[in-house]
């Protein structure tokens, strides 16, 4: 089996005129954190669709947890999903929810009690996990939503945004967990906002802009690239790399 979580060949997306993602390839390894940025409208939530297979490329090819994106039922059991608003039904509990999506991943019950309970524990749920999810807050939701992009142990956990609306205890726990995952050999695909986040947490960095990768490697050559030499802030790269007015078409190879 290929070393490789993802890998995607010139994955391009159009909507009419517009092209979301254009000619993306990128090689994730299994058991890497990759950081995935990039200014609003830059194409990342559209990547992510593809690769989970909720939408279709218009060209160009992927495979992720070792099987062609074009095949959804091969893919599906090997993912996890976070994305900005997450699934999950109001009139249920925060643990009928993780127990229905423990069922629909054929999750066997008390496998699923253990995890469920573990996860609850960690995020600091569990006096709360018998209250309908329509009582809870917005970071309360984020963490169900989290909780169940993982339960089943994917080989890959797509998160998008994971630490939005947690408090700042909340979001450590979530970087300690993402950072046990990757641990424990998942792959995570974490797209944010959050710099310091990403630069923590990740293995490589690449970053998206107008649908295209203008830069990627790990956080320490990123940043070491930015300043001609010198050492500069992932903010500075970032801006940098997706700057229209200074950033010139000829250093838009990616750095891997
Ligand atoms: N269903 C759609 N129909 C038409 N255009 C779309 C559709 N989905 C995304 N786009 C366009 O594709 C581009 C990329 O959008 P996308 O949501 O992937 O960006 P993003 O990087 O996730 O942005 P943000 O950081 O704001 O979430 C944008 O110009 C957006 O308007």
């Amino acid at each position: 089996m290929s070393d490789l979580a993802i890998e995607t060949v010139g994955l391009t997306k159009r909507y009419g005129d517009e092209t979301a993602v254009s000619d993306l390839s990128l090689e994730i390894d299994r058991g890497t954190v990759y950081g995935f940025l990039g200014p609003n409208g830059a194409g990342k939530t559209t990547t992510m669709r593809i690769l989970t297979t909720l939408t279709r490329p218009t060209s160009g090819s992927a495979t992720v947890a070792g099987h062609s994106i074009e095949d959804r039922d091969a893919v599906t059991p090997h993912i996890g999903y976070l994305p900005e608003d997450p699934p999950i039904y109001d009139e249920l509990t925060g643990r009928e929810q993780l127990e229905y999506v423990a069922g629909l991943r054929d999750l066997p019950s008390e496998e699923a009690s253990e995890r469920i309970d573990d996860m609850l524990e960690r995020f600091d749920l569990l006096e709360d996990a018998d209250k309908r999810i329509d009582a809870y807050s917005k970071g309360m939701r984020q963490k169900v939503g989290v909780i169940q992009a993982v339960l089943h142990e994917p080989t890959v956990a797509f998160l998008d945004e994971p630490t939005s609306g947690l408090d700042p205890r909340a979001a450590r726990t979530m970087r300690n967990t993402i950072a046990d995952l990757a641990d424990q050999e998942m792959t995570i695909f974490l797209s944010t906002h959050i710099l310091p986040v990403v630069d923590e947490l990740a293995d490589t960095i690449g970053v998206l802009h107008n649908g295209r990768l203008v830069a990627e490697g790990a956080p320490d050559t990123l940043k070491h690239r930015a300043e001609t030499g010198e050492e500069g802030s992932l903010e500075d790269v970032f801006l940098a790399v997706t700057d229209e007015t200074e950033y010139a078409e000829t250093e838009s190879e990616p750095t891997a």
